[in-house]
This record gives C-alpha cells, sequence and structure tokens, in this order.
C-alpha cells in the first residue's frame, strides 16, 4: 500500500477557458486567468494497492457511480503510467464548501487527486508538471496549483499547456469574491458539454476567440497597476461574452435563470451607488461578485435586501495545492 493526501482550492475563472481544441489532452482554444479562493476545498486521498482488484472513489462519504468512478480511473491511468505501476487505488475526496455555496468544484477536486497522486507514486513532479497533470482530470484544475491570481497558458501540446502564478505584489489580499447561490432545478449542462457543443455550433464563437485574448492582456494589466475598476470591468465583460455564445449555439442554452438575471442587476444597482463591485459566472446560475475586502460589508448589506443570508457566501485569495499527512 502507497499513498498520499492533498488539498486544493477552487478557483474562479475572471477571464474565462470556454472551449477545446483537444478533448483528451485537454488542450483549450483559449488563455484563461483566475483566482484562487479560500472558502472552497477539497481534501483527496489516495491509496495504491496490488490488493485492490478495481478503483473506487469516495466523494464526501457517498461511493460514487460507474460514469464517476471512470472519470477518476482515466485520470489515475495517466498517472499509473507516469510511475509504471498497475496497481487500483481507492480514492477518497472531501468537499469543504459552506453548505449554502451549494458549490463542488471539479477545480478543486482534481487538483488534490493530482497532489496525491504525485505524493503516493512519489513522481517528484514540479509545480508546472502538477498543472499539466490536474489539466488531464479537468482543465480549470490546472490553476488550482497555484494560489492568487493565475494564468493558463493555452500552449500546443501536453507539454506546453499549464498555469501559472501571475505577478500581483499579494494584491489578491485586498480582494474578495461574494457567492450569490441562485437555487435552481432546472438541469444544468455541465461546463465539459457547454463548452463542445459551443465550440461546434455557435455563431458567436469566433467573436469570442477574437477578443479573450486582448481581454487576457487588459487583465494582466490591471493586475500590474493594481486597477480594480479595469479588473472589474473586463471581468463582468469577459463573462457576458462567454455566455453570449451558449444563446447562439445550436440547440441554444443559456446557464441564466431569472435569479441569475435579479442578482446582475443588483450588482449594478450597488455598483451604481458608487460601491465597486462585478459579477462573473459559470457553468451554472450562481452569481460570483468580484470586489474589495474594504465594501464586503456595505456590499453584502445592500445584497440583502434582495438575497437570504444563506444565499450568501464571502471568500477571499487562497492558496496553492499542498500535500498533507495521511
Ligand atoms: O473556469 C473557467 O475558466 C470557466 C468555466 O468554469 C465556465 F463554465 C469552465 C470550466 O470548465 P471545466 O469544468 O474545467 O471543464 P473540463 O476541462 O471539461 O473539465
Amino acid at each position: 500500500m502507497y499513498n498520499g493526501k492533498a488539498r486544493a482550492y477552487t478557483n474562479i475563472a475572471l477571464i474565462k477557458y470556454w472551449g477545446k481544441k483537444d478533448k483528451e489532452l485537454i488542450l483549450p482554444m483559449n488563455n484563461s486567468l483566475s483566482l484562487t479562493l479560500d472558502a472552497f476545498y477539497t481534501e483527496t486521498s489516495v491509496s495504491f494497492s496490488p490488493y485492490h482488484t478495481k478503483d473506487s472513489f469516495v466523494l464526501d462519504g457517498q461511493l460514487q457511480d460507474e460514469k464517476a468512478t471512470a472519470k477518476v480511473s482515466r485520470f489515475l491511468d495517466i498517472a499509473r503510467k507516469k510511475a509504471g505501476v498497475n496497481d487500483f487505488a481507492q480514492v477518497e475526496s472531501q468537499n469543504f464548501v459552506p453548505t449554502a455555496a451549494g458549490l463542488a468544484s471539479s477545480a478543486s477536486g482534481l487538483a488534490a487527486l493530482a497532489g496525491a497522486c504525485n505524493d503516493a507514486l512519489q513522481l517528484g513532479l514540479s509545480e508546472k508538471e502538477l498543472s499539466q497533470l490536474a489539466r488531464r482530470g479537468s482543465g480549470s484544475a490546472c490553476r488550482s496549483v497555484f494560489g492568487g491570481f493565475v494564468e493558463w497558458e493555452k500552449g500546443h501540446s501536453d507539454d506546453t499547456s499549464y498555469a501559472q502564478v501571475v505577478p500581483s505584489d499579494d494584491w489578491e489580499e485586498e480582494l474578495a469574491m461574494i457567492f450569490i447561490l441562485i437555487n435552481d432545478q432546472q438541469k444544468d449542462v455541465s461546463s465539459r458539454d457547454g463548452m463542445e457543443r459551443t465550440v461546434a455550433t455557435s455563431d458567436f464563437y469566433d467573436g469570442w476567440l477574437e477578443t479573450v485574448s486582448r481581454d487576457i492582456q487588459t487583465a494582466k494589466q490591471a493586475i500590474a497597476a493594481k486597477d480594480f475598476q479595469a479588473l472589474g470591468e473586463v471581468t463582468e465583460a469577459n463573462g457576458l461574452k462567454m455566455h453570449a455564445t451558449t444563446l447562439a449555439a445550436t440547440p441554444p442554452f443559456t446557464y441564466w435563470s431569472p435569479d441569475s438575471l435579479k442578482a446582475m442587476n443588483k450588482v449594478r444597482q450597488i455598483r451604481q451607488t458608487g460601491l465597486a463591485c462585478y459579477f462573473t459566472m459559470d457553468a451554472g446560475p450562481n452569481v460570483k461578485v468580484l470586489c474589495q475586502k474594504k465594501d464586503v460589508s456595505a456590499i453584502l448589506a445592500a445584497l440583502q435586501e434582495d438575497f437570504t443570508k444563506e444565499q450568501l457566501t464571502c471568500a477571499y485569495a487562497g492558496e496553492g495545492l499542498k500535500s498533507l499527512e495521511m
């Protein structure tokens, strides 16, 4: 038996990853840039043994089904190949998310699994190699290897596609992200399926690709200048452009629910009162509000005019992947 355990934090993209160039290697069509957060993380342990007769995956105490286990097994195969072993493994993941947030991101889970495999198999991977390995589990997971602001360089091959820290002079310590949980029963299209349909059919996809590289540069200039308004404006605009591509897909779809729109309008109203805050959304109805730590209590108070305390969770800048003792 040889095992490992690691913790990784979720990250929220300010400039979105939306579309794959290569599904097998998970190479993206464009660069993306995210902020790693402290409020949501996953701890994953992995135990390899010649006595295991198959891979198993327990998430939050629940043994997972064939489909979920197969996704983990495909990832374990990559790690086993790197280590030159054939043993099966038991994987246990625990998501630490404020129950209200209702967020369980694959990014933190797969990044933690990459770290746990690195330790269990004594692969001795560098951070860059860990990011490349995590990427094979889920694209956005490659960014959770690092804390703070992180850019995923799209590259053009397995070796050249990985994330790295964006120099920020620790400015992220002054920022915050408030999650507005939009309870919504509608079945989400997964990010993987959503981006696949969009790339294949959306009339707006070429427009997305034209603007996203410019948005990355704008975001990096804003971080270098610690210009919150510039970072907020490009974050909100980029998220809206990503979601616009889904409306022009065949068949069209959207992640927005009526309460998502209510939340977006509320953020605009709060901004008009002079409190700098900007929204962004991913593959679901929840709305994230990028703001500055100094304004969090005032913005929370304003949001509570329309949303309950239970729907609101505040997160701050988080750290990168950490190895843990079993
Ligand atoms: O996080 C972002 O940049 C933007 C999104 O969250 C917008 F929804 C996509 C994340 O996609 P992910 O779950 O990483 O897909 P995978 O590679 O198919 O596993």
